[in-house]
């Protein structure tokens, strides 16, 4: 199957601070992929090199056989990103946001749809202000699509959602999934990996630990559910105290 996302010995470093490092991923066509991590881990900063929104001090990577450095603008036409906190004015409406975003690309989504999808049609006319967080959450994922892309990056995709707006988001990933898309999320939720994931990757200090299946991710630890098996992943303190 077709590599979507390759990312070869990726390091970056704040203040000679690592965040990521030798980071290596091969997420294929169709495939989607989890970043998982405690906070601080990595997993933003490793989306942004990937996306070339930030520069990676060294490695090689390339989305959909293309440099995110150097065809920044053909990638753009082709990837939808999800961004984790507002670049939005507040006082913009739903529907001049979509109209906005849609000006943007030369193929588009039409918006209508993926705001009903996502249940926001009755938002067309609302100020992003006016909406709730999970709202605006679930907006900012139709943003993402509006451009039709052939990958989406969704970074903490359901933080801020009540039960029922995750399930939702949940089932339309799932539809978008059956038909091809190519998706790179982080979350710190086990539930919604274990129901979207193909594959996950989990970051400790800047340093991929695992990457595999779910079941190969339980497999490998103690433990038969996967957030335990998880916590045992990450939680150096506990596993350092068994090796005493
Ligand atoms: N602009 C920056 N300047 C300096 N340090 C940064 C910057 N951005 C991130 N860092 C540091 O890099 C490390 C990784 O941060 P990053 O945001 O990638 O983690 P994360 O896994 O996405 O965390 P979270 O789950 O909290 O969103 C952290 O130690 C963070 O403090």
């Amino acid at each position: 199957m077709e590599t979507t996302i390759h990312v070869e010995q990726l390091n970056k470093s704040y203040n000679e601070i690592p965040a990521v490092c030798n980071l290596n991923l091969q997420i294929k066509r169709g495939e989607v992929f989890g970043l998982l991590g405690a906070n601080g881990a990595g997993k933003s900063t490793a989306i942004e090199c990937i996306l070339g929104t930030k520069t990676a001090d060294s490695g090689r990577i390339s989305v959909l056989g293309l440099n995110p450095k150097s065809h920044r603008k053909q990638l753009f036409e082709r990837v939808g990103v999800q961004f984790q906190s507002t670049n939005y004015p507040d006082k913009i409406r739903v529907g001049e946001l979509c109209e906005e975003t849609m000006s943007l690309y030369k193929t588009f989504n039409d918006y209508h749809g993926l705001l009903e999808q996502f249940g926001l049609a009755d938002k067309e006319k609302a100020f992003i202000s006016e909406l709730s967080g999970g709202q605006k959450q679930r907006l900012f994922i139709v943003v993402a699509l509006i451009s039709n892309p052939e990958v989406v990056f969704l970074d903490e995709l359901t933080t801020g959602l009540d039960p029922k707006a995750r399930r939702d988001v949940w089932r339309c990933l799932d539809k978008l999934k059956s038909d091809g898309l190519t998706i790179l999320l982080s979350s710190h939720f086990m539930d919604e990996v274990e129901v979207l994931c193909d594959r996950i990757g989990i970051l400790k200090r800047g340093e991929l630990i695992f990457c595999g299946t779910i079941q190969e991710a339980i497999n490998t630890s103690p433990y038969e559910k996967l957030e335990d098996a998880y916590l045992w992943f990450t939680d150096e303190e506990e596993n350092e105290d068994e090796g005493l």
